[in-house]
């Protein structure tokens, strides 16, 4: 396809050589075609993937470009673009959409189909192929003009006023209100488009009688449902054509303002591909937002798209300047990396970081249940040191319950019980408690806890009031014998593994703090403080806050429910976190700078920030969490 203007065709002696358009394509492999740029006998050799002359069909530019795996890559999932760019006049609307008098003076000619129409003829030859193999496909169209810095839609008859692009983490840059329109068909879609040309903004002057004076970018969303029983994804692709604006140097007044807003923007997508060539690394600052223009084309640059640039040019000596700047400007595009990959559903994204959620918590539950039996197993060598013989439990003992008797003694003051002072025992715990269940019970417990809950449903729920039958009956009788009583509390954190309290429990050093309830003791008559945030709840709190009625919750006056009846009291002792390895906080608070985000836990009513103290952690830890 030739690619210049009928007038550019004389090349003058000395002049430009005779390649007009050279197809940028990060995807292509192949050995590079060279392009010759000669004038008073210097030389300056430039390589593309493809060089097309002036006799070069639109059929030809369309398969030498490959843009049919553009498609393709599109229909899996990927966000594809092509550029046309160059100099104002040397044939970019002519390559993407084909001449304008044909396209808006009534039926088209095949034969100068632009790549436009060449990319939906061949999409909807690829979403017939799949609808037969029992996939779905949905598509639709968007299509847009950036003029003067201002974003108007061209599918929009009458556009009163500029559309706002606006940025979010998950759609990334887009325009807001703009309209897409769904189509199944060719003829569909060709009224679509030549209703979005008629709108574009053009203007006459010397170069080009129909001159584009705004960037128009066409987008077809492609969206795959899954149908068939073979376990594929549901994808979202996105095939963007987007027709630059011609670079030039402006001389006529009347269009001064159109052309230095293209050559601005022109040159922040410059400065973007420049900064995406150059900079290695993630802290690499990309200058997106410099216009708007390279915000909506953030994605196929630099994000995980894959793009082709179509670089034409004018074989006129008088343009050699700006046929220079192009070949330099595609040049430098042409070493950006891409690393295409599928967008997929949300709904399967969700899923995906469910599943790494799940393997992240069973390698910190490994992790817990390693440093509560080596305590244990401390502990044990410790006290058979000291008096040899008396270091097991003895059937009927438990651990725990000296720890219940210590609180019983302290009556309700608020100095803090720890094990150094007395051998905890477990509240309620009976006879049939032994040495297994301190070392094994907790994971067995805990895998007891997380199955009934994960299956209740609200209206299952404990009311305050009722006993967690549910649960109660799933664990050993001995922990719930009798309404378990906490060990005093050494400060309001309740003994969540990955709450720390900075005081007590590095003061302690064994124990982290519990929740001491003073409701329980109804004589007390000091104020019962809230002592935590809902976004601090842990899972027998929320257990215990999603059985009751927001009216019940919200009882002013009158006895208060003993709360620790219908706590859900896991088995496993309180973790030794000393110091503690991991810490969290509610957003925003408490964040030290020796702290380095790990994750964010996603819980109903508030994030809970995890964050990790890398002062206090052994390797040992920090393997298993990245390996997870
Ligand atoms: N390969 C070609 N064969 C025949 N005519 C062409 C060719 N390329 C461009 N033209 C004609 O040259 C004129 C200018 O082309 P076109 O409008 O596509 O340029 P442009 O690069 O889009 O310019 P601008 O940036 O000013 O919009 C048009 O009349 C077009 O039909």
């Amino acid at each position: 396809m030739p690619r210049m203007p009928p007038t550019g065709r004389l090349m003058p002696p000395g002049g430009v050589g005779a390649g007009n358009v050279f197809a940028e394509g990060q995807e292509h492999g192949e050995e590079p075609y060279c392009h010759e740029v000669r004038r008073a006998g210097q030389v300056r050799l430039f390589s593309f993937h493809a060089v097309l002359g002036p006799e070069t069909s639109q059929e030809e530019v369309f398969e030498a470009c490959r843009v049919e795996r553009l498609v393709n890559m599109a229909v899996q999932g990927c966000s594809c673009a092509v550029f046309a760019f160059g100099q104002t006049g040397s044939g970019k609307t002519y390559t993407v959409t084909g001449p304008h008098s044909e396209v808006l003076g009534g039926p088209q000619e095949p034969v100068s189909h632009g790549l436009i129409q060449r990319c939906l003829a061949h999409l909807l030859g690829q979403v017939q192929l799949r609808s037969t193999d029992g996939g779905g496909v949905t598509l639709s169209t968007s299509y847009l003009e950036i003029y003067n810095e201002q974003v108007w839609d061209l599918l929009d008859p009458q556009p009163r006023r500029p559309l706002a692009v606006r940025g979010s983490r998950t759609r990334g840059f887009h325009v807001e209100n703009l309209s897409v329109a769904e189509f199944c068909s060719l003829d569909e879609f060709t009224k679509l488009l030549e209703e979005g040309l008629r709108n574009r903004h053009t203007s006459s002057h010397r170069q080009n009688e129909r001159s584009s004076r705004g960037h128009a970018i066409l987008t077809v969303h492609i969206r795959t449902t899954v149908t068939s029983a073979d376990g594929g994804v549901a994808t979202q692709g996105k095939l963007s054509l987007v027709d630059l604006a011609g670079s030039e140097r402006g001389r006529d007044t009347e269009l001064q303002e159109e052309t230095s807003n293209i050559n601005r923007s022109l040159l922040s997508l410059g400065k973007c591909i420049a900064a995406l060539v150059d900079a290695k690394g993630r802290d690499r600052h990309i200058p997106y937002r410099d216009s708007k223009l390279t915000k909506l084309l953030s994605d196929s640059l630099g994000g995980t798209g894959v793009t082709l640039m179509i670089a034409c040019v004018s074989p006129t000596a008088a343009c050699l300047p700006e046929t220079l700047n192009t070949l330099y400007y595609s040049s430098r595009a042409k070493r950006i990396r891409a690393r295409p990959a599928a967008n997929r559903d949300q709904r399967d994204k969700l899923v995906h970081s469910l599943q790494r959620e799940v393997q992240l918590l069973s390698a910190e539950n490994l992790l817990l249940r390693q440093r509560l039996s080596s305590l244990q197993e401390a502990r044990r060598r410790e006290l058979e040191a000291k008096d040899p013989g008396s270091s097991r439990p003895q059937s009927g003992e438990c651990m725990w319950e000296n720890s219940a008797a210590n609180s019983t003694q302290t009556g309700g003051s608020s100095e803090p019980a720890t094990v150094q002072r007395s051998e905890p025992r477990r509240p309620g715990s009976s006879s049939s408690c032994s040495e297994a269940c301190l070392l094994q019970g907790p994971g067995r417990e805990t895998d007891k806890l997380q199955t009934p809950l994960a299956d209740a449903s609200p209206a299952s729920l404990p009311r305050p009031g009722e006993a967690p039958t549910a649960l109660t009956t799933s664990l050993p009788s001995c922990h719930y014998s009798e309404p378990p009583r906490l060990p005093e509390p050494c400060c309001p954190c309740h003994w969540h593994p990955l709450l720390s309290c900075p005081t007590h429990c590095a003061l302690q050093g064994a124990l982290p703090p519990l929740w001491r309830d003073r409701r329980s003791n109804e004589t007390d008559p000091r104020p019962v403080p809230l002592r935590r945030t809902k976004q601090c709840m842990g899972y027998t709190e929320w257990f215990q806050e999603a059985g009751g009625s927001s009216d019940q919750r919200a009882r002013p006056v009158g006895p208060r429910p003993l709360m620790s009846q219908h706590r859900v009291v896991p088995s496993a002792p309180p973790l030794p976190i000393s110091p503690a390895p991991f810490s969290s906080c509610s957003e925003g608070a408490g964040r030290k700078a020796h702290q380095r985000p790990m994750r964010t836990k996603y819980k109903e009513g508030g994030g809970l920030n995890i964050w990790m103290d890398t002062d206090h952690i052994n390797m040992s830890d920090l393997h298993v969490w990245v390996k997870s």
